[in-house]
């Protein structure tokens, strides 16, 4: 965020000859070179079985890396301004597929999905539980009462349910529901020290967030930081603050207000925070006692991070672990380069910008930033981020907008990944660019980084450092477009449940 202890602005930004390679297309090199075979390997090992036929299908006509090819390259790709960054996963040559294959075959499947080739429906799954639970024989599973969703499952149609019918002394079960439940980051209750000292304790209290021996973190958390920042960043999120609270929460809220609606009875929305309120745990709870047998955890997050994605997971086991019976889950995968997503955020940032009284010469997508090392650890984060950029860029297709891809609110001493957001909006207004947009497209909803961190603090040191002109964009938050692609995407992960 570059307040408080240890948020020292990063380095200058990117050397001139760098950043004309960029121009040229260098930042499109970077995110095709970092390939990440394993993630692939994960991926199909969450996949239903039709799924995975489809996805090797997809697959297929990519030739293997080579035997070598592991350790082969472990320093590859150039980041946006030219910088060498590091990828802990493997580097294979640019014709040997992998994470982001390169070349015309796959961009052109990008392209071509935009078009309308979604991948084929998926197959359905078999109909019913296969088996019942509390006892078969005096619990009829599926029994003849019909409820709303009860519609004659054939074999080989979605999973549907009926009422069970109980004996009369068995106490009442609510069960065969789907639930949905809607995680962002976390948020503090109120704009107070208080309250952001309370969230910010838990937050950043969370080893998936920052990645130090316990022993090390916790005296400087509660000596140094908790101590100052808490005020700072009270006072930051004041002035954002709305009627309906955080821009966090309310946002959130509403996009599970809006999934809800467009989801319909069959399925039951709600939403929770990883940290504050309302709380993972009790929202599986209160999912639960609705009867949700089936969860799908979606975390708001299109670009996967140990930080964000892996610690909702961590948060939801957490509750189940506590359970004697618990509930199916799933969980929304990172969606950073899903056509429905990229067709949202190209279509929305484009009539955005058409709204603009000027023309950007340049378009910042700013990203959340990351401590560098988790690249090399093997956090496919900035890989997404990258790839989010390029085919945004693509999809917007507009030859005389220069896009360049940044990474802001850097916390700490260590080194996050670059280039920064905040240098490089200087280093743009010093070099003589004068009209500028920025976007997240990172975030599903404005927050206290996307409203405070760019659309203010970024103005100032835009303006400051010579820019004239300088537009923040709003993020997809719960409009139409942003919601048509959530409903998209969750009702894909839903599939042979509804
Ligand atoms: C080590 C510190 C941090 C890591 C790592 C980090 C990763 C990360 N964060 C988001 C999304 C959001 N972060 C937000 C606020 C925020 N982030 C940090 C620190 C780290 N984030 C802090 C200390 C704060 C609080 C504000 C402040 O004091 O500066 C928010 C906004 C929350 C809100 O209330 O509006 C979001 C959203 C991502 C996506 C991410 C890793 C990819
Ligand atoms: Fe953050």
């Amino acid at each position: 965020m570059g307040r408080g202890p240890g948020a020292e602005r990063q380095g200058p930004g990117l050397p001139r000859d760098a950043r004309s390679r960029a121009r040229r297309g260098g930042g499109r090199r970077a995110d095709r070179l970092h390939r990440h075979g394993p993630a692939g390997r994960r991926r199909r090992a969450r996949l239903a079985p039709g799924r995975l036929r489809r996805y090797r299908a997809d697959r297929q006509s990519r030739p293997r890396a080579p035997a070598g090819g592991r350790r082969a390259g472990l320093r590859h790709g150039a980041g946006a301004g030219g910088r060498d960054l590091l990828c802990a996963r493997p580097a294979r040559p640019a014709a040997a597929g992998g994470h982001e294959p390169a070349g015309p075959g796959r961009r052109a499947r990008d392209r071509g999905r935009f078009r309308g080739q979604r991948r084929a429906p998926l197959r359905p799954r078999r109909a019913g539980r296969g088996r019942g639970r509390a006892g078969d024989r005096q619990c009829a599973p599926f029994g003849d009462r019909a409820s709303p969703a009860a519609s004659s499952p054939a074999i080989g149609g979605p999973v549907t349910w009926k009422n069970q019918q109980l004996p009369g002394d068995h106490a009442p079960v609510k069960s065969g529901g789907i639930g949905v439940l809607v995680v962002n980051l976390g948020t503090p209750d109120a704009p107070d020290t208080a309250s952001v000292r309370r969230y910010l304790a838990e937050f950043l209290s969370d080893p998936r967030v920052v990645e130090l021996p316990r022993l090390l973190w916790q005296p400087i958390l509660r000596g140094a930081i908790l101590t100052t920042r808490p005020k700072e960043s009270a006072h930051a999120y004041r002035q954002v603050w709305t009627e309906d609270g955080s821009p966090l929460a309310a946002i959130t809220r509403e996009q599970a207000q809006g999934l809800q609606q467009r989801l319909g009875d069959r399925v039951q929305v709600r939403w929770a925070m990883r940290y504050g309120r309302p709380a993972i745990g009790d929202e599986l709870a209160a999912l639960m006692d609705a009867g949700c047998e089936r969860i799908l955890l979606a975390p708001l997050y299109p670009q996967y991070s140990a930080a964000t994605t892996a610690t909702v997971v961590d948060k939801a086991a957490d509750k189940l672990r506590t359970m004697r019976w618990q509930p199916s889950l799933r969980t929304l995968p990172p969606y950073h380069d899903d056509p429905h997503y990229i067709d949202a955020l190209a279509r929305d940032l484009g009539a955005q910008l058409d709204a603009l009284d000027f023309v950007p010469e340049v378009l910042l997508l700013s990203f959340h930033g990351m401590p560098e090392r988790t690249l090399r650890l093997g956090d496919p984060y900035h890989c997404h981020c990258r790839k989010t950029a390029r085919l945004v860029g693509e999809a917007l297709g507009r030859a005389d907008l220069r896009i360049e891809t940044t990474f802001q609110s850097r916390f700490g001493r260590a080194k996050w990944l670059e280039p920064a957001t905040d240098a490089v909006l200087e280093e743009e207004a010093r070099r003589g660019t004068r009209r500028l947009a920025v976007a997240a497209p990172g975030f599903s909803a404005d927050c206290l980084e996307t409203l405070e961190e760019l659309a203010i603090r970024g103005r100032e040191q835009f303006l400051e450092a010579g820019g004239e002109r300088f537009a923040a964009l709003a993020c997809l938050n719960a409009r139409e477009r942003g919601m048509a692609m959530l409903e998209a995407i969750v009702r894909r992960e839903l599939a042979g449940w509804i």
